[in-house]
């Protein structure tokens, strides 16, 4: 390991991040194909933080050993100084490391997560203007994947077919559960024999069953299920599906679906409607009952609770992606899920992840692909996936300008056709650039961007989430506490009924318009289109945002004390603000958001 570089560690104070100007970010190159990626992807991280904050802020990156080139220095495939390493500075960031199938080490990825208890693996998929898709809408693809990340079958509790363990479980069952033994198709050596002879091979009078153990708790279930439905509340997301194949494995993938649910509606019963509360009013009362019932809480806001059992599901998102959001899965199903969705928004080079523990700060964000060993030190994969990682990161840490420029950056760089060679092999007139070029195209372009030399991509592709006040922490009773902190802001030139099918979509109420030429910006709601176009017969089509906005945007600061802001918005009698901090919109203030901080 290199000497400890100079910076301070990230701590996490009555449960907030508390992110230095020089934070120390352990890291981890990974195996395979990782080396080229971290070596592009470090210095787009680099450039991004020093564009954003101009030498203010800076990574002081530190190199901890893990996979090959730990077992190559030290003997350890993952040194203990490397655990204690993470655990110190709080947040970090590795690439792939290698996992041999059918025995040798298991997986040190999967080992760091546990060691960390690394309880979410959050994945979203997303597309990028521009990138290849095999799908004929993978704009439609917006989904935030919750995969629990601690255990089902990737616990690791598994014995060799053969083996005195594996015995010992057998004869257990045997003795203990005559009837589920019997459920073993080639349990005993006279089943095994029996078939073999069927097929004319020889008799070995002997039996080999690898077994598997598949734990899922109670308490694992509701602590993933909580930090998917705070994300849908924090981002506006408008349904959770539950991933599980519980109609098979019933007491694991089933009870998952059902703790899920109870959780759902026990802690966050103000937000959500289950399906299984319109289950129990569709018995009680009939199912129209349950149909309007539903329809009412939908139209009060309130996040959908729903599931799909886990073969499925690789169809309908497929076939149906805008039904889908933010999913919440055990850990082997979220595995396969994450690499299946990958491919619609363009494959698994542009995987974005990261390991999280909400309760304790901890985290490692890492791509999801693996190292791709036939591509090592080629130069050649893209480094996407980690770049976006690291924007993950950075937004984690509050860093959000600087993740924004990353996004703009890269989308930049694939509207300009520069790309690896996974993308320029489905692109028509595409550029195939190295790993390493097209991390200097993406720094390249981020100064540009910076500089005000080339439009942000996101002002040419509609609307963006700012998210400006992510990590920031503000007095208990003021309006910084409770507003709505993803503002979605969209040009005035963009389409009216575009942007309505968006907000509509996300069920989201206004839209924050960027600035004008006197740099003032506006708002427009879903009030002024009903105002200023229904009411009035207006044709929508030709109508811009610009049309409905109001200029300028009314305003509060974060600290203002709740009570001013009510008393603000029933004098006006105005619905939502926005709240404003060094002159940019940070968030909006919704009465929904201070009833909520009432009812709580
Ligand atoms: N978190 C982790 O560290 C993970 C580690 N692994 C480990 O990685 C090793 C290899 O796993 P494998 O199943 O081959 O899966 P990989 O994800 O490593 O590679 C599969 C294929 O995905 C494509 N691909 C992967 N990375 C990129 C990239 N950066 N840019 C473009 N295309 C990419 C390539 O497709 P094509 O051939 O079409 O060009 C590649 O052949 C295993 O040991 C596995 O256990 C796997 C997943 C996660
Ligand atoms: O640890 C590994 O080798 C594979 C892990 C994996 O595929 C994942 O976490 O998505
Ligand atoms: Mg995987």
């Amino acid at each position: 390991m290199n000497p400890t570089p100079k910076g301070e560690a990230i701590q996490i104070v009555n449960g907030r991040l508390q992110v230095p100007d020089h934070p120390i970010i352990p890291f981890v190159e990974g195996d395979g194909t990782g080396r080229d990626i971290w070596r592009a992807s470090v210095r787009v991280f680099d450039a991004a933080v020093a564009l954003a904050y101009g030498g203010k802020r800076k990574i002081e990156w530190l190199e901890v050993l893990a996979g090959e080139k730990a077992f190559q220095q030290t003997g350890n495939w993952l040194p203990d100084e490397t655990v204690e390493t993470f655990q110190k500075y709080l947040v970090g960031i590795k690439g792939p490391l290698t996992t041999p199938v059918g025995g040798g080490i298991r997986s040190l990825n999967v080992a760091l997560r546990k060691h960390l208890d690394l309880y979410v693996c959050q994945r979203p998929v997303r597309h990028f203007a521009g990138v290849p898709s095999p799908v004929k809408h993978p704009e439609k693809v917006d989904m935030v994947i919750f995969r629990e990340n601690t255990e089902d079958v990737y616990t690791g509790i598994e014995y060799r077919g053969g083996s005195p363990e594996a015995a010992k479980i057998i004869e257990f069952l045997q003795r203990e559960f005559p009837k589920d033994f019997a459920k073993i198709r080639f349990g005993t050596p006279e089943q095994t024999d029996e078939f073999r002879r069927l097929i004319g091979e020889e008799p070995e009078g002997k039996i080999e069953v690898g077994i598997g153990i598949k734990p899922i708790s109670r308490i694992g279930t509701e602590r993933i299920m909580a930090a998917a439905i705070q994300y849908a509340i924090n981002y506006k997301r408008k349904s959770i599906t539950i991933m599980h194949k519980g109609n098979i494995q019933k007491f694991t993938e089933g009870a998952f679906r059902d703790w899920a649910y109870e959780y759902a509606e026990r802690a966050f019963g103000d937000y959500v409607y289950t399906w299984a509360q319109w289950e129990r009013t569709k018995a009680a009362r009939g199912e129209a009952a349950a149909n309007a019932e539903q329809k009412e809480a939908l139209a009060s806001g309130k996040i959908l609770v729903k599931d799909t059992i886990a073969d499925i599901i690789f169809q309908q998102v497929l076939t149906r992606p805008d039904e889908f959001d933010v999913i919440v899965a055990p850990n082997l199903n979220g595995d396969y899920l994450s690499d299946a969705l990958a491919a619609q928004v363009g494959g698994i080079g542009i995987a974005p992840g990261g390991n999280i523990n909400y309760v304790t700060g901890h985290a490692i964000f890492e791509a999801t692909h693996g190292t791709a060993p036939k591509y090592a030190d080629l130069d050649k994969v893209n480094p996407g996936s980690v770049i976006l990682s690291g924007e993950m990161m950075l937004r984690y840490m509050g860093w959000t300008e600087a993740a924004d420029l990353i996004i703009a950056g890269l989308e930049r760089t694939i509207a300009d056709k520069t790309v690896t060679y996974d993308f320029a092999r489905l692109m028509e007139g595409a550029r195939e650039v190295k790993t390493s070029e097209f991390g200097s195209l993406i720094i390249a372009n981020m100064e540009k961007i910076a500089a005000g030399q080339v439009p942000h991509p996101e002002e040419t592709f509609g609307p963006e989430i700012l998210r400006r006040a992510d990590g920031k922490v503000y007095p208990h009773d003021s309006v910084g506490a409770v507003m709505t902190r993803a503002v979605v802001a969209v040009p005035a030139e963009a389409s009216l009924r575009e942007t309505a099918i968006y907000m509509r979509g996300r069920n989201i109420h206004s839209v924050i318009v960027k600035p004008d030429a006197s740099g003032q910006w506006g708002i427009m709601t879903m009030r002024d289109v009903l105002k200023k176009v229904v009411r009035e017969g207006r044709a929508v089509d030709g109508l811009t945002v610009g049309d409905l906005t109001t200029r300028p945007l009314l305003s509060v600061s974060p600290e203002t004390p709740i009570t001013e802001c009510a008393a603000l918005m029933v004098e006006r009698n105005i619905r939502r603000l926005a709240v404003v901090e060094n002159g940019e919109p940070i968030g909006i203030i919704s009465e929904t958001d201070i009833f909520s901080y009432v009812a709580e």
